[in-house]
């Protein structure tokens, strides 16, 4: 029996719990500071069992799985590194930055011989919460696996077989330059098209009933949870600000096309996008 410990029952963590759970050799901990999600969770049978404190379950845990925000995950790593685990135990998260996360493991679990491997896939949606547990959330996504200088990831990997997703070992400062383009400056440009609207026509109450495709599809992303995403772009600061500098750029040079009735600086700008795009 493999005891496994999922702390944040949110999308990510309740979707890994129900997988994991579906399991017949698995014994799966649900760890989360909302009740009400601990009560959903084990009523719709994503979990075995459920606990508010992480330091009550710790101790029986094969693996245990940090599923919050990304400074919860960090705080959860501190506790843990306190705490006496199993020797064999592995610690993974889910955080969508890995650089913050990966130091502080260094820091504070491998003096104390704790495994950890970094964790992040490249699924969910703008949705959060329990009830948004899906089974097949993982099903042929990438899963980038980190690990630290005392870990090596091919255990965990046999742990997450069932999620059916496709791992892929990344080094850190890889896997956050590469995030700061296709998943947080995405973000922030998404929150921005929403307030730039708002700022210029007022509630979106007020204009919903017109916007179609183009606005709904550069926009649903903005719908994501603000402490989460605080946390993601703060931990990834300046690969953030880099990528965002060249947004900035092409920014300028469509104004600038603009503003002369450049024609063919349009064409060309737009003709790249389109081709990239269609090559995604
Ligand atoms: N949503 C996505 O698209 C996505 C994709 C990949 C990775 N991630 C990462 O996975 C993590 C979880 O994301 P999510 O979308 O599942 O979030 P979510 O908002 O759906 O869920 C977070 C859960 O953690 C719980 N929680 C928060 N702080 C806690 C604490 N200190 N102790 C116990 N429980 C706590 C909340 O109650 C909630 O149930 C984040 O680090 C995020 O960056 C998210
Ligand atoms: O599809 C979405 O809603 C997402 O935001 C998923 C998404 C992304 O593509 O940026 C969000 C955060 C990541 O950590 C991984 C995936």
């Amino acid at each position: 029996m493999t005891n496994i410990v999922v702390v944040g029952l949110g999308e990510m963590g309740a979707s890994l719990a129900k997988i994991l759970t579906a399991q017949s050799d698995n014994y799966v901990v649900g760890v989360d500071m909302s009740e009400q999600s601990l009560r959903y969770a084990l009523e719709n049978h994503l979990v075995s069992a459920t606990n508010s404190r992480l330091r009550d379950v710790a101790s029986q845990a094969d693996v245990i799985i940090l599923a919050t925000p990304v400074t919860s995950i960090e705080k959860s790593m501190q506790q843990l590194a306190t705490m006496s685990l199993k020797k064999s135990v592995i610690i993974t998260d889910t955080g969508s930055t890995k650089r913050d996360i990966m130091a502080v493991a260094e820091q504070v679990l491998t003096p104390m011989n704790m495994k950890f491997i970094g964790g992040h896939a490249m699924a969910g949606t703008h949705q959060s919460g329990v009830t948004f547990a899906n089974e097949n959330l993982y099903r042929h996504m990438t899963y980038f696996l980190v690990p630290s200088s005392i870990s090596e990831s091919s255990q965990l990997q046999t742990v997450l077989q069932p999620l059916a997703a496709k791992f892929m070992t990344i080094d850190v400062a890889r896997h956050d330059a590469l995030m700061a383009t296709i998943s947080d400056v995405p973000h922030i440009v998404a929150f921005s098209l929403m307030n730039a609207a708002t700022t210029q026509l007022g509630p979106s109450t007020m204009f919903g009933q017109y916007v179609a495709g183009g606005f709904k599809d550069t926009t649903r992303i903005a719908a994501s949870e603000p402490k989460l995403w605080a946390d993601v772009l703060l931990s990834n600061k300046e690969a953030v600000l880099a990528s965002q500098t060249q947004l900035r750029k092409q920014l300028d040079l469509f104004a600038q096309a603009i503003e002369n009735n450049d024609d063919d600086a349009l064409i060309a700008l737009i003709s790249s996008a389109r081709e990239s795009r269609e090559n995604l």
